[in-house]
């Protein structure tokens, strides 16, 4: 899917936080949205992901050359940030299929697969309430890579990781770049982003 943006702006009561972003966003590609804590860079994943209106400007999608209407994006779109909740009743193995009794899985995985491919099939029965926090990044890393969507939007992807968890990560994002999807990593710290990445300062557009 390409994203077009025109004369984007977003402004929370009189502060503008970023303004003028004319840009498009290629299928395929891999976005680093870079600038310091409190810049914005949140904020632009979620006017982009649709869920927060602009304050000015467009945002436009297309998909195989036509025309998607915003409401729709949602179904395209798969997000791992820090203020998402998981369901923390769940067990992990609840989490997994009813996430993905809602949306498709990528790679044809089950939910037994995903465990497995997480490292964390001995939790399969364990509450999410009792998870530890680099437990529950690993669970939403791993949602917003294994279901199926044209958008992956990734807000400090590796935030709580331990070395391991982080080389996890790294494999994952790296195999999410061979499936044509477009990826954004909002991140100040470039080992979460790989060097090709595109990258989008927020600063640039105060
Ligand atoms: N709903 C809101 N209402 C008012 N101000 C908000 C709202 N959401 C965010 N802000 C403000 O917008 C600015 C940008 O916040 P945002 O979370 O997008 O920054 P960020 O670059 O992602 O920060 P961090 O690196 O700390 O995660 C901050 O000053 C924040 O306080």
């Amino acid at each position: 899917m390409t994203i077009t943006t025109e004369g984007l702006g977003k402004r929370f009561n009189r502060e503008w936080i970023f303004r003028n972003l004319d840009t498009t966003f290629i299928p395929g590609a891999i976005y680093a949205v870079t600038g310091p804590n409190g810049s914005g860079k949140s904020t632009l994943l979620q006017v982009l992901w649709g869920q927060m209106p602009p304050s000015k400007g467009v945002v436009t999608y297309a998909r195989g050359g036509t025309a998607l209407s915003g409401e729709d994006v949602y179904r395209h779109v798969a997000v791992a940030t820090p203020y998402m909740d998981l369901i923390e009743e769940f067990t992990l193995e609840e989490q997994l299929r009813f996430h993905f009794s809602l949306k498709k899985a990528r790679y044809g995985l089950s939910p037994a697969d995903m465990l497995e491919r997480m490292y964390l099939a001995d939790a399969r029965h364990k509450v999410i309430g009792n998870f530890s926090s680099g437990m529950r990044q690993r669970v939403k890393l791993a949602l917003a890579f294994y279901t199926q969507a044209d958008l992956v939007f990734l807000d400090e992807p590796g935030t709580n990781l331990d070395d391991r968890a982080f080389t996890w990560y790294l494999d994952g994002l790296r195999q999410l770049l061979t499936t044509g999807c477009t990826v954004w990593v909002a991140s100040n710290e470039p080992a979460e982003y790989p060097a090709e990445a595109h990258k989008v300062d927020i600063m640039r557009y105060k």
